[in-house]
């Protein structure tokens, strides 16, 4: 048997106490899970671009380091780590920017064991914390040629800043426009084979004889970016993205007719007469299963195009009086660098370690976590945050707290 990692605390500089006995020396704290520890902080094994994290199996005795999903945070000058629902840990950053101090490692949630499964690894997986409702990202499919391309497209026109699209991998030949890493990824069926076996993607589907997929990377760039994500992708994608953790709006596009459809994939030109005929036998169950599976929030009709694109941005919200510079809202979150963590039922109190600044200054931040929605791949939305002015005692009780809330 190895030895259980041990981790103490040895003065406030060298380390700190989060207030559950989850304790850490250095920049690394310790969570159990089951069975397992799992040690957060330092720089990752394999670069030190990002935090590491590290398994000890107690019925083992061994160390494990597990594949590493997701964008991961920076390293940083020390972490609090508290445990949620048994299968995440929510990581506050020290000494962080207001909008990447709140992270999510997943070590047991349906996404990450699913990957477990398919990697055959230990595996945990990393989605940044959104405060309340950060826009979700957006699924649109429908049978080729009803204009979904035409739709996303005047979307991204008008709202450059705010939405980004998701580029997916496909078997497919470029058409005579496309761009490789700007409408897919044109990639080898045995590349793409080998990149989902080792986990790379959300979701894939053969459509029409071809291979496509959104890769994790596809929407964590968008995520990244601080836009909101835009997926087109099929009923079988749609499928599996409305199985994950992404918690998108889902859309589904119908023609008019089939004779329209018929008219406007030929109208485009980009198909040979057989991948026509192929496309127009796929979508009438396409439509069928957009209309009658239960995956979909809204259907759309594409008739008339100008009022198809009207009713989608008042779908997504996007009213006249959004400003077409307008970026999703990414509030952060000004955390004291010096703070002592716990926990109350769904709320995460962060208390300031030297209130020297009186008690005018917030002293009390609450995390309540009871509505967390989303995660990885992609972020982790729905923490609601309040402060509290002078809180002299900040585990007094939740009678008290909920007394005093204030919206920060
Ligand atoms: N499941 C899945 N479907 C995709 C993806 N990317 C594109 N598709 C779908 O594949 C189908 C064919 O796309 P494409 O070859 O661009 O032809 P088009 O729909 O006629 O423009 C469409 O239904 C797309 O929505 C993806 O990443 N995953
Ligand atoms: N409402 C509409 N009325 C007429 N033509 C349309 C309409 N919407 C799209 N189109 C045209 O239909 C063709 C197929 O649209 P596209 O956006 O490429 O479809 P998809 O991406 O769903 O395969 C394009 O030539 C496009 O200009």
């Amino acid at each position: 048997m190895g030895e259980t990692p041990a981790f103490c605390v040895d003065s406030p500089q060298n380390g700190f106490s989060n207030g559950f006995g989850l304790k850490s020396k250095g920049f690394e704290t310790s969570t159990d899970v089951g069975d397992k520890t799992f040690v957060i902080g330092g720089a990752n094994n394999d670069s030190a671009s990002s935090i590491g994290v590290q398994i000890f199996d107690k019925s083992t005795g061994n160390w494990v380091i597990p594949t590493v999903l997701g964008t991961k945070p920076k390293p940083c000058k020390g972490n609090s780590a508290v445990l949620l629902n048994e299968d995440r840990i929510m990581i506050i950053i020290r000494g962080s920017a207001p909008d990447d101090c709140i992270w999510f490692l997943e070590v047991d949630t349906k996404y990450v064991k699913d990957k477990k499964k398919v990697l055959g690894t230990e595996v945990v997986a990393w989605s940044k914390g959104v405060r309340g409702d950060a826009e979700k990202p957006v699924v649109i499919s429908g049978p080729s040629g009803v204009g979904k391309g035409t739709l996303i497209n005047m979307l991204m026109k008008e709202f450059p800043s705010m939405f980004g699209f998701s580029v997916s991998h496909t078997t497919r030949a470029p058409r005579g426009m496309e761009k490789n890493g700007v409408h897919y990824h044109f990639t080898e069926r045995s590349v793409m084979d080998k990149d989902i076996k080792d986990g790379k993607f959300l979701e894939f589907a053969s459509v029409h004889g071809n291979l496509y997929g959104t890769s994790i990377e596809a929407v964590e760039a968008v995520a990244d970016s601080g836009k909101r994500c835009i997926l087109d992708i099929d009923v079988q994608g749609a499928r599996s993205v409305r199985a994950s953790s992404l918690d998108a709006v889902f859309i589904f596009v119908c023609p008019p007719s089939m004779r329209k459809l018929e008219e406007r994939l030929r109208a485009r030109g980009t198909e040979t007469e057989e991948q026509i005929k192929k496309r127009l036998r796929n979508a009438k169950a396409e439509i069928e299963q957009g209309k009658s599976s239960g995956i979909f929030d809204h259907i759309l009709v594409n008739d008339n195009l100008d009022d198809c694109y009207e009713n989608l941005k008042e779908l997504l919200g996007l009213d006249g009086s959004t400003p077409t510079n307008h970026k999703p809202s990414s509030k952060g979150i000004d955390l004291p660098l010096n703070h002592l963590v716990s926990k109350i039922d769904n709320k995460i109190l962060i208390k300031r370690e030297t209130p020297e600044l009186g008690n005018a200054s917030k002293n009390l931040i609450v995390l309540d976590v009871s509505s967390l929605r989303g995660g990885a791949p992609g972020r982790t939305r729905g923490l609601n945050i309040y402060a509290i002015d002078s809180f002299s005692d900040g585990l007094n009780g939740i009678h008290k707290l909920s007394q005093r809330l204030q919206h920060y």
